[in-house]
Formats: structure tokens, sequence, C-alpha cells
């Protein structure tokens, strides 16, 4: 795991323990006992750190987190390489993060290679660098810069580096060779002042000021998240504090932050993430062994707000896209508003006046589809009807390459219903995208029963391409997402039983939601719920009133066709649950007794006797549905792990993270107290088929070692 070898008087310590030569058991052994071999070597005279293979160490071994630990721990790797009698030197290429950092600032001198990147990202873990990296930090950059650095996890690159005082040399072309040249420029020269644990922090004076501002701002951006607020405590304990103390201070808030339930979760997530890229399909086909095709250029059908979003993704990824709208107004219209958009990225620093003209050279309007016969790709985003989209792609079918692949972006329809009408169904999947696309992160594409492995893997392969986060789905109704998302609902229910919807969006916004489902629905417009509606109604043959209290044996809530009826629609209308002040053009939600008469006047015609709802309720209530249909999800084979389910929920309606996802939240709950949680609300709504328990979720709690390890969390010891 370190290969150790003596070179022109230096000693060689390199560390190979690839994809990220992360700091497991054995390179910490390893380093250990390689630099006390070189310190009593007198034919050593000075001592290089470097990273095989693609990097210099990019952390702590996260997966060694979750069970007990060995020593030699970090913290004694780190002050065996600072009380060498030989200067140590770390080479440092790739991304020397976390413990790779820490063991660079243990060492006396630091050498980047060019396209190196420096950072702490231990507080995407929940986590602080707990290798006295908050202790060390600061004596180098001066404080503003260690806080900014270490609460934000931002990784600098070696020019910033060197500009901070963390590398003492950026140098290009061989590493190895420069850093033994620059070694030899300063062989001979004294190394306690290289020693951090000796230097004090320049601007510790000033510590309380910088402390106040700093965690002002962080508890506006990070509402709920505890691990920046105790980087910062360890970093104010850097500069108040004598060495050795402020090294237990860090010891000790990194242990509570440890063994914490954010920590677990955020850690789970990073590795939920990762999983959810790996995919397997019922015939055997993986991600392992299907190779996607290369997408050159792309269609997207219909220049709504979500296909202009889909275009503007494709073509800040370099991807020329025709985008196909039949109304000229409209193609018009959208072309010039994804201007604006990049427009906006410009000013917003996230790209150059260049990259959005280069953007907009590979964007061309299109009136008609017969345009679409040589592209690799087509994405159609029209509106939600299953006979519109059967058209499309008949006439798709018809005119593009026969190795085209043909997309929707439906959000709920059968895949297997759109293939049907085309001679290749091999070739048809669904993207759904989430709005607004140009900004989520989440791709949930969709496998019909003859999507080929190759469309699978060119559908993930293009979200990864186009900076998504794709997870793979089986076709259903709603697919993941859509699915399972029973908060809506059950919040309506809360607010007919007696709940009122602030209460309920204060509930899921302490919970750590960033808005609570009652803004959301404002936002997004009550008329797009209400289209819904009407159109299962239709289906099933049947009329919505507003007394409409059940549908096919179905408890249904009619409190937001009473606010369509009142033509509140929401922030566009200026009213909706709240009411918002047009004239000042503001997006505040405010609290409306109409509201709360209008709930009040429909609970009274339909005789419902309200109460008093506790947060507790409200949560589980919203939580514990959606978790059950997660389980049946699973069960069916539409998501294939819970990981997968989670990732759909961190980046496509924003779960916060430190909470893993419904999935994993459930397991920190317990599996048992969710299942009889869920058995109770049966017996209390049995009108309600979601609160039906699902079989996989009661075979968890009865008989866990029946159930398939794929289908349960492989990174967590969940609580049955
Ligand atoms: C006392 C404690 C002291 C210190 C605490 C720490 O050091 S905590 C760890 C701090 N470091 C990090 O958080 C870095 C995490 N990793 C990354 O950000 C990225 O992986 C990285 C290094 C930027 C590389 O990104 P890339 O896109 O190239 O690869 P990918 O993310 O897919 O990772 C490749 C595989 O490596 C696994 N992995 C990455 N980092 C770690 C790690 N620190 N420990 C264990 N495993 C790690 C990752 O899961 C991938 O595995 P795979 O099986 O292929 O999914």
């Amino acid at each position: 795991m370190v290969d150790y070898r003596v070179e022109d008087q230096f000693a060689i310590l390199e560390i190979n323990n690839p994809p990220v030569n992360a700091l497991s058991l054995h390179v910490r052994e390893g380093l250990l006992n390689g630099v006390l071999r070189a310190s009593a070597d007198n034919n050593v005279k000075a001592i290089i750190l470097i990273g095989k293979g693609k990097t210099f160490p990019s952390g702590a071994d996260i997966k060694e987190f979750s069970r007990p630990g060995k020593a030699p721990w970090l913290p004694e790797v780190g002050h065996t390489i600072e009380s060498s009698n030989k200067p140590v030197f770390s080479a440092l290429h790739g991304t020397a993060l976390g413990g790779g950092l820490e063991i660079a600032l243990f060492s006396h001198y630091r050498i980047a290679e060019k396209t190196a990147k420096v950072g702490f990202p231990e507080v995407h873990l929940g986590l602080l660098p707990g290798a006295e990296g908050t202790i060390r930090l600061p004596r180098l950059t001066g404080l503003v810069i260690a806080m900014e650095m270490i609460t934000s996890g931002r990784q600098v690159s070696a020019k910033e580096a060197l500009k901070f005082g963390i590398v003492d040399k950026v140098v290009e072309g061989n590493l190895l060779k420069e850093t033994k040249a620059f070694a030899k420029s300063v062989l001979g020269q004294p190394l306690e002042p290289r020693k951090l644990s000796l230097c004090g922090v320049k601007d510790a004076d000033q510590v309380d000021k910088y402390y106040e501002a700093a965690l002002k701002e962080l508890l506006k951006k990070y509402r709920g998240v505890i691990a920046p607020v105790s980087c910062l405590k360890s970093i104010r304990g850097s500069a108040q504090l004598p060495y050795k103390e402020a090294a237990e201070l860090e010891r000790t808030l990194f242990s509570e932050l440890m063994s914490g339930a954010q920590s677990a979760a955020l850690r789970y997530s990073f590795f939920a993430e990762r999983a959810a890229s790996r995919w397997n399909l019922p015939n055997g086909a993986s991600s392992a062994n299907s190779k996607p095709l290369t997408i050159k250029s792309a269609a997207v059908i219909g220049a709504g707000t979500m296909g202009s979003g889909i275009a503007i993704c494709l073509i800040r990824s370099g991807i020329p896209v025709i985008l196909v709208e039949q109304n000229e107004k409209m193609l018009e219209n959208a072309l010039r508003n994804i201007g604006y958009i990049l427009q906006g990225s410009v000013k917003l620093g996230r790209m150059t006046v260049d990259q959005r003209s280069d953007c907009l050279r590979i964007l061309q309007g299109a009136a008609s589809i017969e345009k679409l016969k040589d592209v690799d790709i087509v994405i159609e985003a029209v509106y939600e009807n299953l006979k519109l989209k059967q058209e499309i792609f008949e006439k798709l079918d018809k005119i593009c390459k026969p190795t085209a692949l043909l997309c929707s972006n439906t959000s709920t329809l059968d895949i297997d219903l759109i293939a049907s009408v085309t001679s290749k169904p091999d070739r048809v999947a669904g993207t759904h995208f989430f709005a607004p696309a140009y900004i989520m992160k989440l791709l949930e594409n969709i496998y019909g029963s003859k999507t080929s492995p190759i469309t699978v893997a060119t559908i993930m392969d293009l979200g990864k391409k186009i900076g998504k986060i794709s997870v793979l789905s089986k076709t259903c109704d709603g697919f993941i997402a859509n699915r399972m998302n029973k908060i809506g609902t059950e919040a309506a229910f809360l607010v007919e039983e007696g709940a009122l919807p602030h209460d309920i969006d204060q509930v899921l916004e302490d919970f750590g939601m960033p808005m609570g489902v009652f803004k959301v629905s404002d936002l997004s417009g009550i008329d797009i719920g209400w289209s819904i509606r009407q159109e299962m109604a239709k289906k099933q043959g049947i009329t919505l009133t507003l007394e409409t209290h059940y549908v096919s044996g179905e408890r249904y809530s009619s409190l937001a066709d009473r606010l369509y009826n009142l033509g509140r629609l929401g922030l566009k209308t200026g009213k909706g649950w709240y009411r918002y002040n047009n004239a000042s053009n503001s997006r505040k939600p405010i609290i409306d007794p109409d509201v709360t008469d209008m709930i009040l006047n429909h609970c009274e015609k339909l005789r419902i006797k309200r109460r008093q709802i506790s947060p507790q309720e409200i949560i589980e209530r919203c939580l514990y549905a959606t978790v059950n249909e997660g389980f049946k999800i699973l069960e069916e084979g539409v998501a294939e792990k819970p990981e997968d389910i989670d990732i759909v929920w961190q980046y496509g309606f924003s779960f916060p993270r430190y909470r893993g996802g419904p999935m994993f939240y459930a397991s920190q709950v317990g599996l048992k107290k969710v299942y009889e949680r869920i058995c109770y609300y049966h017996e209390s709504f049995p009108y309600s088929k979601h609160w039906l328990p699902s079989d996989l979720l009661k075979k968890l709690v009865s008989h866990p070692n029946e159930v398939p390890i794929n289908l349960w969390m492989n990174y967590t010891n969940s609580k049955l």
C-alpha cells in the first residue's frame, strides 16, 4: 500500500491504494513505518510522500468510518512525519483532500503539480478535518481563508493554494523530479520553523470578530446542518487555545459529529450517489457490461419551460440541439428566453460570454419534426397526454435514423405504451427531467419492458455528461419520484382534519425541506394539480365536485379544487394557499385568513370534526406514507435499491441530504417502529391505499435474513 524506495538519498514513500489512495489502515501503517525507517537511515537526506496513479490521498477511507477502526490513527502518523529528523516533502497531484491534505500539512514542505486541487471536503460528510486540519490550516492561511475553506468544503486550485500559503511551490512536468529539485534547494535549512505545531495563528487576536461574522452567514446558509458550526468552533479553538488543547477540542468535536445521525446520513449519501449510477436490469444487463452510444446531436420536441430547460442542459455540454415547436411565436420566445437564461449564467459567473455564444451557436429552432432524420437522440417534452405523445413517437419512428434513441420527458406515463407505437421499442426510454431542468440535478431515466441495455447505458451516460445525477427506474405509473410522493396527498388530508397549511409547511421546513408543500404548490400553480386530477377523473368516467370525498373507494380531498374555483392559482395570481403582495412583486407567502375560512367551511360542509394535530403526526403522515410506497417500489423492482430512491428524493425534491433520504431516514428511526406506525395509520385510514403496509417492509421487520441484500442498504447498520 506504501512502496518504499531510496533514490538519490531521497526516501520515496509512494502511496498505492487505488482508486483515490484513501488513507486506509495499511496506508497509515505504511506511512508510519516508512517515515520511521527513513528517519533512521543514514543514507537518506529527505523524505518524499507521493501518490501513485491519479492522485495524492483524497482523504481518510470513508468506508472505515462505519466500522471500529484500528491504530495507527492519522494524527499519530502526522506527528511522526512532523517530528522526523529529515525534512518531509509532500508532492501533491490530483485531489489532495481531507486526511490527504492533513498529511501534507504535517509535512515540512508542500509542492503541488499545476493541475492539483486541495481542500477539506469533510463538511460534506457531516465532519470536520479531524487530524488537526482545523488547527494547522489557519496557521498557514490565517483565519478567514481557513474558515471559508473548511466550512464550505471548497477545493482550491494549486495556484490559489500557493497564494494562500498552503503550498510552497507549483510545478509543471515530472512531479517527483521537480520535488527533488525543490528539496535540494532547501536541504540543510532548519526544520523548526516549518513545523506548524510550533507556529501561531497570525490573526488570532481577530478571532472573535471573524467567528461571529462567519457564524451568522453559516446559520443562514446551512439551516439545521451542524458540521459547519463545529468546524468553525474548532478553528476558533486553534486561535484561542495552545496547540495541544486545540487539537483535543478538535478531536472532541470530531467524535461528536462522527457518532451523530447527520454524518451517518451524509456518508451514506456519498456512497448512495455513486451506487445510483450503477444499474442492473432483470435480464442480466448492467452498467458493468453495457456500453453507451456516443451522442453527438439531439433534438428536443416542445419549446415550453421543460423543453427549453432540457435544450439548455444539452447545449451547455456541447451537444447541438434542434428545438422543435409548431407554434412559431412560442419557438421564437423560447429561443429568446434561452438566451436570457444563459445571460443570467454569465452574470452569475457560471459561464463566460464566449461560452454563451458557443451554446447559442449550436442551438437551432425548427417548426416541424421532419428535420430530425440525422439526430442521435430525440427528447420529447410536450404536455402530459398519452395520445399526443404516441402520435409524435409514431412520426419519429418513421423519420429518425434507425439507431436514434427516442425518449420522452414524461413524468408519469407508461414507457411501454409510448414505445408500442414504434417499430423499435428497444430504442425508446424515458428521460424525466425536473423543473427547472437547467438547474435541478436529477435525471430520472426510465426503461420499459423492451428497452435495450444500450439505450439504458446511453441515457445514463448522457445524464452524467450533462452534469446530472442519473437514477434508473422501471416503468410504472409515476416512476420512482411521482409515484412515491405522498406528501401532498397526506398534507391535504391533515388540513381537513385540523392542521392549517402554514402549520404543515413549518413542520416540513423544520425537518429540513427547503420549502413546505403548500408553498411549493403555490409556486408551481394550483391549476397544474387540478388538470391532472381532472384528467384522472375523465379516464375513470367520473365528475369531481367540491364535495367529492371519495374516488373509486379512495379518500379524496377537494380543498385544492376549491382554491382553483376561487381563481386562487398560486403565486401567479397573487393568491393560493397563501397570499402574495403582488404590488411589491414579493414572492413571500403571507398567511391568509380567507384560506382558513375556506378550510373551516369545507370541513363543516363535509362534517369533518377538526382536531389538534401534532408536528410528530405531520411528519409521520407525510413521510411514512411515502416510505411505505418506497418499499412497494423496491418490492416491484421499480427501483433496484433504496439508494436509488433516496438520491431521487435528494436531487428531485430537495430532501435534506443530512437526513439521507426517506428510506435512510426510516432506517434511522427504526424500520420496526415505522412499520408499526404504518399499520396504525392503515387502521385509522382504511380508505387510503398508500397506508396498506408493504409486504417487503413487513418481511424486513419480521424475517430480515430472507430479504436480498441489494434491497437494503449496504452502508449502514440500519436499525430493524
Ligand atoms: C481523522 C479523520 C481525518 C480525515 C477525515 C477525511 O479525510 S474524510 C474524507 C475526506 N475526503 C473526501 O471526502 C473525498 C471524497 N471523494 C471525492 O470527493 C471524490 O471521490 C474524488 C476524490 C474527488 C474523486 O472523484 P472521482 O469522480 O474521480 O471519483 P469517484 O467519486 O467516483 O470515486 C472513485 C471511487 O473511490 C471511492 N472513494 C472516493 N473517495 C473515497 C474515500 N475517501 N474513501 C473511500 N472511498 C472513496 C468512491 O466511492 C468510488 O468508489 P466506487 O466503488 O467506484 O463507487
